[in-house]
């Protein structure tokens, strides 16, 4: 069923939500933003919650709940993530629907925002029983996702894989003539069934370009730089495998399994092919130290790089942290109490809207493809993203300037000046 959530004051509960609120108003307020644009901004546009049940290994039946909240739609089709975590509810995707708005909006792309997933621990569940899940969700969507509607890509635990089965399930239900137009529904596909060259890479290489630009602006060598990452999935990987190719240095890494490190640096490429062996997890690996996780982010360090869950660095741990910049890899991860204590201790904070923007630039690529009959080779998706995310970085650098603002409230300027415009042009229907 598709709820329209009430357009008077929503709940908030303390958490994403209540961060993104706070930013967007933040950014509202500094902007003076029209009264009645805010109302629209500040809430969802269409929230899908769905309960299917899927049959085990076992023979057992279990029943599942699915999310899919399309936050705004005034730019182009809803775009965002399916993500698989027990942390998934309503809340959650309301949160990551809005920041898929901005980050589509800051990237000047033709997109809105949406977010959505199951609640569920995917490592519980066989190969199997993760492919009739996602199927049955797939199915259970119906037409509420679409290639000119709302398209899903993959966040925490889905992967181009689980795009696959949901490409191959949602053009199962059309008739075979619609098929080949639906190649587009999702993006983040393997190569084989109409992927990108360079999706794979594409976030961890925006937060990568994203502390390069910074670096530039900053004068600051990259070389020898001591970076620690929280997270090492897709962004957290990617991410680590282009600043070590600039010479910089990993030191440590958090994941869901604990944190390690190594002060003269861990090789990335022997910690991918350790993790790999070992169900995903870091922990164990010979060329580093295990570490408790909560000395994980007071490290010392020059780059702090998040590529994990949201609310990761919070008013608790702020203070502890030596890194002089924060590179978001992560949606989400800084609270706003946070941010606050490390604005004042002069670190500076890449948003997540903007560092890793890449993704959903790499996914426009994608779906821009698929939509003309096209393939293009991997160094024209990359030349295209440097160029698209090296624009984006100077617009907010230029807006900090001008305002006197930091960094996120710059991006969060840019991003609702242009869906202000776009209403005030269109007017309200009727
Ligand atoms: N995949 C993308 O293209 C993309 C794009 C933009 C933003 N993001 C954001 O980047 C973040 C990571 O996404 P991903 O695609 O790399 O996911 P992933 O599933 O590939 O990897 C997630 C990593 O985080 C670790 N992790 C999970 N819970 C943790 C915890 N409590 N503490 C420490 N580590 C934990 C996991 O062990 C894993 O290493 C998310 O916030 C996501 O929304 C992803």
């Amino acid at each position: 069923m598709i709820t329209k959530t009430p357009k008077n004051k929503r709940q908030q509960k303390q958490g994403m939500l209540d961060n993104v609120m706070r930013q967007f108003n933040h950014a509202a307020d500094i902007i003076g933003l029209n009264a009645n644009i805010r109302k629209i901004l500040e809430v969802t546009n269409n929230e899908l919650v769905v309960h299917f049940p899927v049959r085990m290994d076992n023979g057992e039946v279990e029943v599942f709940t699915g999310y899919r909240v399309q936050h705004n739609n005034a730019l182009g089709p809803y775009k965002g993530g399916l993500r698989y975590h027990p942390t998934v509810d309503i809340d959650a995707a309301r949160a990551l629907a809005m920041w898929m708005t901005w980050k589509t909006s800051l990237a000047g792309l033709p997109y809105g925002g949406a977010k959505g997933g199951i609640q569920l621990l995917p490592s519980k569940y066989s190969q199997s029983e993760l492919e009739r899940i996602t199927r049955r969700f797939t199915y259970a969507l119906g037409d509420n996702i679409g290639p000119e509607l709302d398209i899903p890509a993959p966040d925490v635990n889905t992967n181009p894989q689980v795009m696959a089965w949901i490409l191959d399930t949602y053009m199962s239900t059309k008739s075979p003539n619609e098929r080949s137009k639906n190649m587009h529904v999702v993006t983040g596909k393997p190569l084989g069934v109409g992927g990108s060259e360079g999706r794979d890479r594409a976030t961890g290489y925006g937060v990568f370009l994203s502390i390069r630009f910074w670096a530039e602006n900053k004068k600051v060598d990259l070389k020898g730089k001591k970076f620690i990452v929280q997270g090492f999935g897709n962004v957290g990987y990617w991410t680590a495998y282009f600043l070590e190719k600039e010479g910089a240095i990993l030191t440590a890494v958090q994941d869901a399994f604990g944190s390690i490190y190594n002060e003269d640096g861990i090789s990335v490429e022997k910690l991918l092919e350790y993790s790999q062996a070992n169900k995903g997890s870091i922990l164990g690996f010979a060329d580093a130290q295990a570490i408790e996780n909560k000395d994980f982010f007071g490290l010392d360090c020059d780059i702090c790089v998040p590529a994990a869950l949201g609310n990761q660095i919070t008013a608790e741990n702020a203070s502890s942290i030596k890194a002089y910049l924060i590179a978001e890899g992560a949606n989400g991860p800084t609270d706003v109490e946070a941010e606050k204590i490390l604005l004042k201790k002069g670190i500076d904070i890449i948003p997540d809207i903007l560092c890793n923007s890449g993704g959903v630039i790499g996914s426009y690529y994608e779906w821009l493809q698929n939509r003309n009959g096209e393939i293009w080779h991997l160094e024209e998706v990359m030349e295209k993203l440097e160029k698209k995310l090296r624009g984006s970085f100077s617009k907010v650098l230029k807006t900090s300037k001008e305002r006197g603002v930091d960094m996120r409230s710059a991006a969060f300027i840019i991003a609702i000046e242009r869906l202000e415009q776009a209403y005030e042009q269109r007017g309200i229907f009727p």
